[in-house]
Parts: C-alpha cells; structure tokens; sequence
C-alpha cells in the first residue's frame, strides 16, 4: 500500500486559512499559543479558526513552556485534539494534561533522535525541528536529514523549513509519519497562502508517489 505522509500546516490566525488549509488536503492545523511568535493567537482568534476546521481535521495547540494554567485554560475553551510541546517541557508535565501530545526536538547530533524516544517514550510523535538558539521553532530554516535515523519506534513529524520547493526532497529523503510546515506556506507571517499551500500538498502527493 502506498505511503500517505500526513501534513500538518501551523500557525493559523484566520479562520479563512483553516478552511483553505482542509481544501488543500492537510490533516491538522496548529493554533500558536506563544506571545512572542507573529503566528500568537488569543483564545479568541483560536477558537474561531478551530470552529472553521471541519471534522477529521485534526486541532493542535501549540506551547513553549507554558504556565499550566495557559494549558488548561486552552483545554477548557478551545476544542483541539492534541497538544504540541517546543521548549522544555519533561515528560511528566506534557502528559498532566491527559491529551495526547507532540513532543518537538532539536537534531544536533547523532543519537538525539533515540535518546528523545527514550525519554517522552508516551508521546504520540516527536516532532523534529532546526536547533537555533534563542528560537523554539518557526525557523524558516531546514536542518540536515541525515540526523534522523531510518528505524525509528514513534512516529516522526519532519519540521523546519520546508517550503513547496524543498518538501518533496524531504519527504523521499527521510519518510516521515508527517511533515509541519508554517513559514513555508504564508505570504505574511501568521498569513497564510491558499496556492502555496495546495502546492506544498501536491508535492507530498507527488513524492509519496516515487
Ligand atoms: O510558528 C511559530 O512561530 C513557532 C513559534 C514557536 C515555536 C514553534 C513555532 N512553529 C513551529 O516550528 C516548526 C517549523 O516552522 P517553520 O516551518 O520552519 O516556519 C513547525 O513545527 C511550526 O509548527
């Protein structure tokens, strides 16, 4: 059976980009809940993109070290499916929300990727992004592929500058569970683009094909 790489298209503030981004064919959408990221949306933004989302598309809200209560808060008035971790959060605080999570990566070496499955064992999938420092993710910048091992025991969601000109190579080159993308489909930041983003999911087709 053919490889279905799942996307994942972040960052979303208008509930015009949710719709777009279900047409486009995207499995789920994430909602940035980190002040300092262009892509920020208050709890009322997000849940009038989360109610644009129509069923089987998933809802993630994402976090960087958060306060819990910024987390429950979310939990409490936003419907989303799942929750995306970027700064340092343990184990034990991504899973005291009991809502499956993501945990984000940074692959600077040989050996990251197994010692993070080691340690959020119970994450729904580990997502892997550029190591800048000072910068949680939304890089705008790709890292080197060959740091993610081919035998992997949780799924892996590719990140980190992809964009419709480099996501085909990506995805023949690692094979993800998913890729994430933001900053790659936007004409502004936190603005984003209907044709790169049909664009950006015609290439995953069209590798996922190879
Ligand atoms: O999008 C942001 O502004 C952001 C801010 C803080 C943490 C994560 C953020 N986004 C995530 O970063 C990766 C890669 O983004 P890009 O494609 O390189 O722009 C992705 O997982 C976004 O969800």
């Amino acid at each position: 059976m053919p490889t279905r790489t799942r996307v994942k298209i972040c960052g979303l503030r208008r509930p015009a980009d949710a719709v777009a981004a279900a047409a486009a064919g995207a499995d789920a959408i994430g909602l940035v809940f980190y002040g300092p990221s262009p892509r920020a949306v208050d709890l009322g933004q997000a849940l009038a993109v989360a109610a644009a989302v129509p069923p089987f598309v998933a809802r993630v809200a994402l976090f960087v070290d958060p306060d819990p209560e910024l987390v429950r808060g979310v939990l409490a008035t936003v419907p989303v499916e799942l929750l995306q971790f970027h700064g340092e959060e343990p184990p034990a605080f991504c899973r005291s929300f009991g809502r499956p999570y993501i945990k984000a990566v940074r692959l600077r070496e040989a050996g990251d990727w197994a010692r993070a499955e080691a340690r959020w064992g119970d994450a729904a999938a580990l997502l892997a992004d550029t190591d800048r420092p000072g910068r949680p993710g939304g890089t705008g910048e790709t890292f080197d592929w060959s740091l993610v091992p081919a035998h992997r025991r949780l799924p892996l969601i590719l990140a980190g500058g992809l964009r419709p000109d480099n996501v085909g190579a990506a995805v023949r080159a690692v094979r993800p569970y998913a890729v994430d993308v933001s900053g790659g489909v936007e004409r502004a930041p936190g603005e984003k683009d209907p044709a790169r983003m049909e664009a950006f999911l015609g290439e995953v087709r069209d590798a996922d094909a190879a």
